[in-house]
């Protein structure tokens, strides 16, 4: 069976479901913003105040808040672990960034 033999009733569900889909997808790439928004002047503060880009245990703190709200939300706490470390990474990438554009890199502190 291809995509086109759909029945109707299905064919129907899977729209209703998809529209759903895409309205969470919306709703991640406008909070994912907002994040990147906030982490982007922690990271010009830090780099005004000679901090270095990671905090580790900042990171700990939140993984284990993470794992616990996934745990209760019925998400596997592996993956939160995993997306949460895959954004930090980005965001530790822009903070060594903007530290290098404003000449206060902080050698054999980077992540
Ligand atoms: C945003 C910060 O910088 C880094 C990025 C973090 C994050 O994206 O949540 C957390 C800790 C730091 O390694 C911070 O120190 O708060």
């Amino acid at each position: 069976m291809t995509m086109n033999e759909i029945d109707e009733p299905v064919r129907a569900e899977l729209n209703r479901l998809r529209e759903s889909i895409d309205n969470i997808d919306a709703a991640v790439v406008h909070m994912l913003a907002e994040r990147f928004k906030a982490t982007q002047q922690v990271g010009h503060l830090k780099a005004e105040h000679h901090l270095p880009p990671a905090d580790p245990a900042r990171e700990a703190r939140q993984i284990t808040r993470l794992r616990q709200l996934a745990e209760s939300a019925r998400l596997d706490p592996a993956f939160a672990e995993k997306l949460l470390n895959f954004i930090v990474a980005e965001v530790i990438r822009h903070h060594e960034r903007i530290a290098e554009q404003t000449g206060n890199g902080t050698p054999g502190t980077q992540a």
